[in-house]
């Protein structure tokens, strides 16, 4: 009598995700593939009014609007990562990284926001060490130089990302950190999803800096959902690319290191096989990657986006669109999750911004089915062949970009037990299922160079406080800020260990 086939398939699950590392390990990858862990200043650093920072506007919002963050939480202590990096770079270097993905915070070294207002050099020490501590371990930093914490000094002299002036200023602070730490910084981040930034801290006014239009119901004191977003990602778009013309034209021949842009985008599968719904799923994938994909390949905005947003998308002249075309050696990709796309027959005419202007209904069930497993996390379900079809996108599309995952990651819903947050099999099933779906778009011909889970700790997660876990380290914030690798933890150091 044979095995049953099914209990022989459970078996060899089972080995796969407690102790394939004889079936799939980081020997699947090339010896130079980067797998690292990503985090950002605000959600870890703490030390929020120390070592000479100044005010950023996320600082400002979480103080004016508590309400807007769960159980009022804010980054003033966040993971403390301020005092703690050196025994949190052990911790990297005890799980096998080989990357580190961080955010300079530009109020800690220029706390007005300005080069004129004076650096912070208590700022820069603490980024040097930080850099040096890590490449000290073999380490490679890859820094994000703007993660959304705008100084509040920029934010008040001329709205920040609303005025042209922020051109000049983010490429002062961008230089002033091609200076300091360039010698051993070789992964450069201009900026990380401008998308969500922008959704949220324009349309919405869920997030800082807070601005929507009356319409939007959401206390926001003043703002436009219709225009605004459109504005601030066109400075956006530039300040990029004006970061890495400098950075390629002064620092990059001898410093020898890389730049790049992080975007975030779902994947989108048409609600039905219409050619209606495969059309809507194309724009909604125009609305979130390409808006700032489509002018960084081809130095335009999606036609899509051009036909439907009119006369409230900027422009770029043509010097703009040859600065803006090409800016980037490599894509970093944010992938969580997908949704179903539908098409909508009558466009919105009231009350216009990005979320309707695409003219798709997202979904995330099809008659009563979910897209993949669900999370603790209402938006986010699991569907590993998003992140495949993603990266094949971007390969077929947009002319094969070299591609860092530099966040995929997967949320718990806090419940203070610190032996249940450790106890995260659900995280460790997702990252094996992600990483296999990298590796099979990298068969398919995605050049992708690296993986950055978010995240290494478990911290302050913007609108959700600290109820949502996405760590593969625990952080007890109920004792002192205690940290404790989880299981996911363990699978990523078996899974490196050569
Ligand atoms: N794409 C995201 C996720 C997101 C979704 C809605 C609102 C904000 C952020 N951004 C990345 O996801 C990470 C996880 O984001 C969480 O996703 C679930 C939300 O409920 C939670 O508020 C958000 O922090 C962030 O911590 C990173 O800073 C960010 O780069």
């Amino acid at each position: 009598m044979g095995t049953p086939v099914v209990l022989v398939a459970v078996v060899l699950v089972n080995l796969m995700l407690l102790g394939q590392s004889a079936i799939f390990n980081r020997t699947a990858f090339s010896p130079d593939f980067a797998f690292g862990a990503s985090s950002a200043a605000y959600q870890y650093e703490g030390a929020a009014f120390e070592g000479g920072k100044g005010p950023s506007i996320w600082d400002t919002f979480t103080r004016q609007f508590p309400g807007k963050i769960l159980n009022g939480d804010n980054g003033d202590v966040a993971d403390d990562f301020y005092h703690r990096y050196k025994d949190d770079v052990k911790l990297m270097d005890y799980i096998g990284l080989n990357a580190f993905r961080f955010s300079i915070s530009w109020p800690r070294v220029l706390p007005n926001g300005k080069l004129s207002g004076g650096v912070n050099k208590e700022g820069v020490a603490f980024y040097n060490n930080l850099i040096n501590e890590l490449v000290s371990k073999g380490i490679q930093p890859f820094v994000t130089i703007f993660h959304w914490d705008l100084p509040q000094a920029l934010q008040d002299e001329y709205g920040g990302f609303l005025h042209p002036q922020i051109l000049k200023d983010f490429q002062d602070f961008a230089e002033l950190c091609f200076k300091e730490f360039g010698d051993r910084v070789k992964h450069w981040i201009t900026m990380n999803e401008p998308y969500i930034f922008i959704v949220n801290g324009y349309e919405m006014g869920a997030l800082a800096p807070g601005r929507c239009s009356p319409w939007m119901n959401n206390s926001c004191p003043a703002g436009n959902s219709a225009t605004e977003p459109y504005i601030v990602a066109h400075n956006l778009l530039l300040c990029h690319a004006l970061t890495v013309k400098l950075y390629k034209q002064k620092y990059q021949a001898s410093q020898k290191g890389v730049i790049g842009i992080t975007l975030v985008s779902h994947w989108f599968v048409p609600y039905t096989p219409s050619k209606a719904n495969k059309k809507a799923a194309q724009r909604a994938l125009d609305f979130m990657l390409g808006w700032y994909m489509d002018p960084l390949a081809f130095g335009e905005y999606p036609q899509s986006v051009r036909q439907l947003v009119k006369g409230r998308l900027p422009k770029f002249s043509p010097e703009e669109a040859k600065l803006v075309k090409g800016s980037y050696d490599f894509i970093g990709i944010n992938y969580y999750t997908s949704n179903y796309a539908a098409d909508i027959t009558s466009p919105n005419t009231v009350n216009q911004s990005p979320s309707t202007d695409g003219q798709t209904n997202l979904t995330t069930y099809r008659n009563g089915i979910p897209i993949g497993a669900p999370s603790d996390i209402s938006i986010f379900f699991v569907y590993p062949k998003g992140l495949r079809d993603l990266l094949v996108y971007m390969k077929e599309k947009y002319n094969s970009p070299t591609m860092y995952i530099t966040e995929n990651g997967y949320g718990i819903a806090d419940n203070g037990v610190v032996k249940d947050g450790v106890n995260d099999t659900a995280r460790v099933s997702f990252y094996y299922r992600h990483i296999l779906a990298v590796k099979d778009a990298i068969k398919k011909g995605a050049i992708v160079k690296g993986f950055f889970p978010w995240s290494f700790l478990d911290t302050f997660e913007w609108g959700s406080g600290y109820s949502q876990r996405f760590g593969i380290v625990y952080v007890d914030y109920k004792n002192g800020l205690k940290r404790y690798p989880k299981n996911s933890a363990m699978w990523f150091k078996k899974f490196l260990g050569i």
